[in-house]
C-alpha cells in the first residue's frame, strides 16, 4: 500500500478570492487504490481544494497531475472521460425517471450514446443487464423500479453512487459523502465507499470524523489553505496541531 503510485498530485497549488488566498501553495498527493480523506476546520480551504482538483474553479497558480499528465487547464468533462470522476458531476439524478432508468442513462452517456429514444428495445436490454449488475453492487437491486424522488435520503445518496460509477472512474472524488445522513445510512455508506474502492482511488472531503478514522488509509489536514499533517488517523489526531486546529474551531 505504502509504495502505490500518485495518481492524483498538486504541486504548488493556490487558489485566491480577490486578494485572498484560501488555498496556499499546496503539495498534495493522493496514492492509486486508496480511500484519501480531506479534513480541516472550516474555512481550512478543503471545498477550494476540491473544487480545484476537479477543475470546477481555476487555479490561481500551481500544477494539478492525474496519472502523471498535466490536467491543470482540462475541462471537467475531459476528466470525468479520463476517469476521474466527481460524483453528482455528469451523472446528477433525474428525480422523476426510476433507479434503473437513471443508471441506464449514465452508462449511456459513457457508451458516447445521447438519449435517443429510437434505440432499439435489444439495446435497451444490452445496457440494463449492466444496470441491474451495478445496482445489485450497490445494494439497490431492489429499488430498480421505484422513481428515484421517492427513494429514502440515503438510498438516494446511493444512486448517486451508482451513476457516478456507470461512468467507470478510476478516481472519484466525494464531497462529504455522510451529509444529511443518519447513523444507519452512514454505516450503509461507508461500507459502500469501502466497497467501491477496491480496485479505485476515492478522495472525500468529510466532517465525520469517525467515519474518517474508519475508512481513510489516509488523511490530509488542512488549515486557513496549508497541509498541516497527513498520515493516518492515528497520526494525524495525535499531532498538536490538529488538535489546536479543531479545539481552535472555526475560523481561527
Ligand atoms: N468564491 C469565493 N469567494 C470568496 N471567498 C471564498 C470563495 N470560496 C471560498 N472562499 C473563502 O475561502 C476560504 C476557504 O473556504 P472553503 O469553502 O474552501 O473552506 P472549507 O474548508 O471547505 O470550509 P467548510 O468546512 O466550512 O465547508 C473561506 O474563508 C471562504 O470564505
Amino acid at each position: 500500500m505504502e509504495t502505490a503510485k500518485a495518481i492524483l498530485e498538486t504541486r504548488g497549488l493556490s487558489r485566491s478570492f480577490s486578494g485572498f488566498v484560501a488555498v496556499n501553495d499546496v503539495n498534495f498527493s493522493v496514492r492509486e487504490r486508496t480511500i484519501h480523506a480531506l479534513i480541516g476546520p472550516n474555512g481550512a480551504g478543503k471545498s477550494t481544494l476540491f473544487n480545484l482538483l476537479t477543475r470546477f474553479l481555476p487555479a490561481t497558480a500551481g500544477q494539478i497531475y492525474y496519472d502523471g499528465t498535466d490536467i491543470t487547464h482540462a475541462s471537467p468533462a475531459s476528466l470525468a472521460r479520463q476517469g476521474l470522476v466527481r460524483s453528482f458531476q455528469i451523472s446528477s439524478v433525474f428525480p422523476h425517471l426510476s433507479v434503473l432508468e437513471n443508471v441506464r442513462i449514465a452508462l449511456q452517456s459513457r457508451h458516447g450514446e445521447t438519449m435517443d429514444f429510437w434505440l432499439s428495445d435489444r439495446r435497451l436490454r444490452k445496457y440494463d443487464e449492466e444496470v441491474m449488475s451495478l445496482l445489485a453492487d450497490i445494494g439497490l437491486e431492489n429499488y430498480a423500479q421505484r422513481i428515484a424522488i421517492e427513494l429514502p435520503y440515503g438510498r438516494k445518496r446511493a444512486l448517486e453512487l451508482a451513476t457516478t460509477l456507470a461512468m467507470n472512474p478510476r478516481v472519484i472524488l466525494l464531497d462529504e459523502p455522510m451529509a444529511g445522513m443518519g447513523q444507519e445510512d452512514i454505516q450503509r455508506t461507508s461500507a459502500l465507499i469501502q466497497k467501491v474502492a477496491q480496485g479505485r482511488t476515492v478522495l472525500m472531503v468529510e466532517h465525520n470524523l469517525s467515519v474518517v478514522a474508519d475508512i481513510s488509509d489516509t488523511i490530509t489536514v488542512l488549515r486557513r489553505g496549508e497541509i498541516i499533517a497527513e498520515g493516518t488517523y492515528d497520526i494525524v489526531s495525535a499531532d498538536p496541531e490538529v488538535r489546536q486546529a479543531y479545539i481552535g474551531g472555526a475560523h481561527d
